[in-house]
């Protein structure tokens, strides 16, 4: 088992600003088992923030209790400076929430959800519009009058891309559409902080890029948001910074950047034959080669060993060295860089 990085938690760089998350040595469990065991980070305001993670990793646990649906068994949490369970009646206002799994009335239509929810949510004076400004997108007055829906409703409903929708019921909407009525409602106070778990399973890829485009959107207005995704692809496009955490705890964090950074590049060459063994490559520093036979052998190294800027071209040279002494050409010699899917594989692999 990797012993997880011992660093500053993630955000401690931007410590004195004006965090809008602030995490300290979060600990959750749930009767004798702990399925958060001491998670810190911060989120200035303006970022987007993702938890990466396996499953069973802890990331809705910990979103669950920002969101003030649980208590901590230990550690500090605040949000906006509040303490998301103590005071939840000033904080609610001020957060949206998108939930892994909405819960939907099915006999009531779009439009009639999304008033509902209106209702329900304390502040429901200002319209929703993807700038901070008090206008509504363009187009929606028209659409709106012709539906019979108010223009915050239709406001939100187009930033969700449902505008169509707002006389449909419910349950016929898919799953993916189902999901954008989720991200309709949590918008739809204009809130200052929004949590989004796990906002775009189950949508075909076009509506997964219009909904990035609503994130991006809402982050450039001054949104913070807190993202949980599978989708390495979407941390990479939408995070600032982002957590990889595994059975409790946070083991990399990071710009995408430094975390792929820390993930190494990868040296590959193919062997003649299939003779070889681990006793015939050569060695780097810090990086075992990975065998795979076919019809030659292929090696690869993940190099993370050294200066990053130039510890490939020091192994590329080790290696080339290595093959003129043997007579051996390094054929199909290949770097490429380190990526996310390598670091999140590194974590869930090394730390079992
Ligand atoms: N209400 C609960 N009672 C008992 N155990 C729970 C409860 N909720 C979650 N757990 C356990 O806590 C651990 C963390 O769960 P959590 O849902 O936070 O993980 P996650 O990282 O969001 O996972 P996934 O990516 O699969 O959604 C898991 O082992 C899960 O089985």
């Amino acid at each position: 088992m990797r012993t997880p990085q011992v660093t500053d938690p993630p955000g401690a760089a931007t410590a004195g600003l004006d965090n809008v998350i602030e995490v300290g040595g979060l600990r959750q469990a749930y009767g004798d088992f702990e399925a958060v065991r001491g998670v810190s980070f911060s989120v200035p305001r303006g970022e987007l923030f993702a938890l990466l993670g396996t499953n069973g990793a802890g990331k809705t646990t910990t979103v669950e209790v920002l969101e003030g649906f649980r208590a901590a068994t230990g550690g500090t949490v605040r949000v906006l400076g509040l303490d998301p369970v103590g005071q939840r009646r000033q904080l609610r206002p001020r957060v949206g929430i998108m939930l892994q799994e909405g819960g939907f009335i099915g006999d009531l239509t779009v439009a009639e959800t999304v008033g509902l929810w209106k209702g329900l949510s304390e502040d429901a004076g200002r319209p929703v519009t993807l700038s901070g400004t008090t206008e509504p997108p363009a187009g929606s007055g028209l659409l709106g009058r012709f539906w019979g829906v108010d223009r915050q409703t239709m406001g939100a409903l187009e930033l969700a891309g449902l505008e169509r929708k707002a006389r449909t019921k419910v349950r016929q909407l898919s799953g993916g559409q189902r999901r954008r009525l989720d991200l309709a409602l949590a918008v739809i106070s204009r809130p200052e902080v929004l949590f989004l778990d796990e906002p775009t399973t189950g949508m075909d890829p076009e509506a997964r890029r219009a909904t990035w485009k609503v994130i991006e959107d809402l982050r450039v207005g001054g949104t913070t948001v807190l993202l949980t995704t599978h989708y390495l692809e979407e941390a990479e496009r939408l995070a600032d910074r982002l957590a990889i955490m595994h059975e409790g705890l946070i083991h990399l964090h990071g710009t995408v950047e430094e975390v792929v950074a820390g993930a190494g590049d990868r040296v590959s060459f193919r062997l003649p034959g299939i003779t070889w063994s681990f006793d015939d490559l050569p060695r780097l520093d810090g990086a075992a080669p990975v065998l795979t036979y076919g019809g030659a052998t292929e090696v690869a190294y993940t190099l993370t060993v050294g200066r990053p800027e130039t510890r490939a071209h020091e192994a590329v040279r080790h290696l080339l060295a290595w093959a003129d002494v043997r007579g051996e050409s390094l054929e199909r010699l290949a770097v490429r860089r380190g990526t996310l899917e390598d670091a999140f594989m590194r974590v869930a692999g090394e730390v079992e």
